[in-house]
């Protein structure tokens, strides 16, 4: 693909917009249809040129199109393939950004059985806490990464053109299985988030949240700003990715109850060495990430 003449998105987010965003920067894309449900967020992406046309109306959006990117929570993303399924022209090229990929994929092959070919589920490993078609913005994929998890039926140049336009974006691209996916980001960002609600959630019952809120500072901050990430696309993902998501926090339940051990026992050497392995790890990640 050397460019898109219509892209539409399957809602009209941070991901999507964003993405929209950076191919327009690019000149790939040459017309975007936003989908969407709720009438304000559309108007404002077309106010903020995220978008050239809304509509409330996958089925009839599709039409014509080149590119169509699922953007919803991935609770969503059925629905929207089982609308559009009649409708898709032959060579249209349909993908995802959604968090997990056992789901979606699984819901491609369930909707789309006859388009495989032209289906490449992925997700870019960039985002914010922010949602919404305001919250688009340019460079959000740079230096970022994609995955993507194609079929065995999936074209070489589908998933190409896929490949190409993400790195266009600024990304670097590569291919997993979905269940792989899956498993990493149980680890290193589904889990994460949830410890970030749980915690959250433990300062609010307090009988003095108000002033541990007033004094909490940079740490605070740091650990929590996850937690103010949108309820539905986090509660899609727990059901989608349950068995990954409840290993790794059993996992971290038990790393909790050996803090409690050590800090009940005040086994000052074990904190130490406990707490040097955790930073030592941190600050090698960091300097490999930066
Ligand atoms: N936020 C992140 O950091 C991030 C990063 C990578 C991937 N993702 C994934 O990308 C997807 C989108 O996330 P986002 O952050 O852009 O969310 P978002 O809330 O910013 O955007 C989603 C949009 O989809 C719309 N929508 C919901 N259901 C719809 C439906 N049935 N029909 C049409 N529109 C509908 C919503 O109104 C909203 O405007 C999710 O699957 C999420 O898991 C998110
Ligand atoms: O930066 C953030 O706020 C994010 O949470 C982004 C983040 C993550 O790194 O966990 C969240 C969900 C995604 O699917 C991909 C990226």
């Amino acid at each position: 693909m050397s460019g898109v003449r219509k892209l539409v998105l399957l809602g009209t987010g941070l991901i999507g917009g964003s993405f929209a965003l950076a191919l327009k920067r690019a000149r790939l894309v040459q017309h975007v249809v936003g989908v969407g449900r709720n009438a304000t967020n559309l108007e404002r992406a077309l106010d903020l040129n995220v978008i050239d046309e809304a509509s409330h109306d996958a089925a009839a959006a599709v039409a014509g199109a080149d590119l169509v990117l699922l953007g919803t929570p991935v609770g969503q993303m059925g629905a929207l393939m089982q609308q559009i399924a009649p409708v898709l022209a032959a060579d249209c090229i349909v993908t995802d950004g959604g968090s997990t990929k056992q789901d979606v994929s699984a819901l491609f092959r369930q909707h789309l059985p006859r388009h495989l070919s032209h289906c490449v589920p992925g997700h870019p490993i960039a985002g914010s806490d922010l949602s919404g078609a305001a919250a688009a913005q340019y460079g959000l994929f740079e230096g970022r990464r994609v995955v993507l998890t194609p079929f065995a039926e999936t074209a070489q140049n589908a998933l190409e053109q896929v490949q190409t336009l993400w790195q266009q974006c600024g990304a670097r691209v590569y291919t997993m299985t979905p269940e792989q996916h899956d498993g990493i980001f149980a680890a290193v960002s589904h889990v994460p988030h949830l410890l970030a609600f749980a915690y959250m959630n433990a300062v609010l019952a307090k009988v003095d949240a108000q002033p541990c809120l007033d004094f909490a500072a940079t740490g605070f901050r740091d650990f929590t700003r996850i937690a103010g990430s949108h309820p539905e696309m986090w509660r899609d993902i727990a059901v989608a990715n349950r068995e990954a998501i409840l290993a790794d926090l059993k996992a971290c339940a038990s790393q909790l109850q050996h803090v409690i051990a050590l800090v009940e026992a005040g086994n000052t050497e074990g904190m130490e060495d406990y707490f040097a392995t955790a930073s030592r790890a941190r600050v090698a990640w960091g300097q490999r990430h930066k």
